[in-house]
Parts: C-alpha cells; sequence; structure tokens
C-alpha cells in the first residue's frame, strides 16, 4: 500500500500554492523547502521523494517515469501534449492565455507576427480561425515585443493584466483558461495505483472543501 512515490514539483509561482496543498491533502512536504537549494528532497516518513523541477520541465520527468507524479500548468501540457495521464484539475495558480497587442494593431494584415512561449497553443489558436501568422518565439517579457515593433501581436499568460496595462497593451481574445493540474506517468499509475489514487482522492477532498 506504501509504495514509494516520486513527485516532480514546479519550482516558482506553482510550487508554494501546490505545496499547501499538498500538506492539507495529508503531505507534509513544505518544511525546509524555502531556504533548501537541494533539487531533490526526501521524506522517509511518508515513503516520498520530491524533484523540484522548471515548471515547463515537469512533463518531461513525468513522461520518462523519473517522476510518478507532478504538478504543472494547463498551458505547459497543452503546449507540450505529452504521453502523461492529467488526472486532476487542483484549481491552483490560475490565469489564461491570450492574444494582446497595442490598442492601434493593424488587423487583417497579411502573416502577421506572433511573439509567445507558446508556439505551438498559438499556432493550433490562429491555425483554427482560419488566420495565416509567422510565430516569432522568445523566452520571457513577451510584451515588449510589439512595443518595439519585432512583433504585430502576442500570445501570452494573463493574470491580473497588470503587465499588459503597465505597457499600454490591450487584450484581443482570450485563448483558454489555465490552472495547475496533477499528471501521473501511465505505467507509474499501474503500478502504483492504490497509492496514487489515494492522493488522488485526498487532494480532490480538499479542492472540494476549498470550494465551498
Ligand atoms: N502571471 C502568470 N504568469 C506566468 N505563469 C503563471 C501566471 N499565473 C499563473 N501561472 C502559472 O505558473 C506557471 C509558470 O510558473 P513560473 O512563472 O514560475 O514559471 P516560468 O514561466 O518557467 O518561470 P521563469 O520566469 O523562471 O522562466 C505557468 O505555467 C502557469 O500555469
Ligand atoms: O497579468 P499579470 O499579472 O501581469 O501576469 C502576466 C505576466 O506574468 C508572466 O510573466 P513573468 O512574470 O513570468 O515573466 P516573463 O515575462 O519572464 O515570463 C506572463 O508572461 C506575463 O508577462
Amino acid at each position: 500500500m506504501n509504495e514509494s512515490l516520486t513527485i516532480a514539483m514546479p519550482k516558482g509561482r506553482i510550487f508554494e500554492e501546490a505545496a499547501e496543498l499538498m500538506k492539507a491533502a495529508g503531505y507534509d512536504l513544505l518544511e525546509n523547502m524555502e531556504e533548501t537549494r537541494k533539487l531533490i528532497l526526501q521524506f522517509p516518513d511518508q515513503n516520498i521523494q520530491i524533484m523540484m523541477a522548471k515548471p515547463m520541465d515537469v512533463v518531461t520527468y513525468v513522461e520518462h517515469g523519473a517522476a510518478d507524479i507532478g504538478i504543472a500548468g494547463k498551458d505547459v501540457l497543452l503546449e507540450q501534449d505529452r504521453d502523461v495521464y492529467e488526472v486532476l484539475d487542483l484549481g491552483i495558480s490560475p490565469c489564461y492565455l491570450a492574444v494582446a497587442g497595442l490598442p492601434d494593431t493593424q488587423m487583417g494584415k497579411i502573416a502577421p507576427k506572433i511573439a509567445t512561449k507558446y508556439p505551438q497553443i498559438a499556432s493550433d489558436y490562429f491555425r483554427e480561425q482560419g488566420e495565416q501568422i509567422e510565430i516569432i518565439s522568445l523566452n520571457g517579457s513577451i510584451e515588449l515585443a510589439p512595443l518595439i515593433g519585432l512583433a504585430d501581436r502576442i500570445v501570452d499568460i494573463v493574470s491580473t493584466g497588470r503587465t499588459l496595462k503597465e505597457n499600454g497593451l490591450v487584450e484581443y481574445e482570450k485563448i483558454v483558461d489555465v490552472t495547475s493540474r496533477l499528471i501521473v506517468n501511465p505505467v507509474s499509475y499501474r503500478l502504483k495505483s492504490a497509492r496514487i489514487d489515494e492522493m488522488v482522492r485526498s487532494l480532490s477532498r480538499v479542492i472540494e472543501e476549498n470550494a465551498v
């Protein structure tokens, strides 16, 4: 029943909310997390090992079985389309993906340039819209691109809307809502189903309680 579990946790924004949720579900994994630079943390009393990963890499660790379980944003899952089971919407780190640009962006331009950290999501979205575009891949500060004339529009995460506002940009279309998800390696799910199901049930209970 108490098989060992390796969990890939995303460093950064999602981490604290994810760790709080785990704690409320009975998995106390927060201890020492803030101070340490260690990337692998052992919790022998719970038979759990935590890997601290970049949010975009969590899916890779889980797909290859380096971790049994992981937590990743829906944005990352849509962008990467990997062979992992998405078993639970944790409801944390909510935000959405949107198309944005300068308020006077010229629409109807042939093959406009779209700057983004999400080339797959952006290509899929504009293909569905029947609009031909050119993708400019960037790794961050996406909002710079339309300001300096590198791109006509951007596809990026919006949370509070502050970054768009402070840079004089406007949102054109919302693409998809994003929250963090619990993902599972398909083989681990078969071999460690009792333990994984137990974790999913405990987390679901906390999510339901938080919702009321
Ligand atoms: N305002 C936001 N901006 C970006 N990601 C957000 C935001 N709000 C929630 N998220 C979620 O957090 C995840 C990104 O977390 P974070 O910003 O720590 O990672 P990152 O983009 O890889 O960071 P880094 O800036 O270190 O490259 C996204 O995948 C998304 O699901
Ligand atoms: O709507 P807001 O609350 O302003 O949040 C959205 C901003 O936050 C993210 O950037 P991040 O801080 O991760 O920096 P980055 O540009 O380096 O990705 C995202 O790419 C937006 O720029």
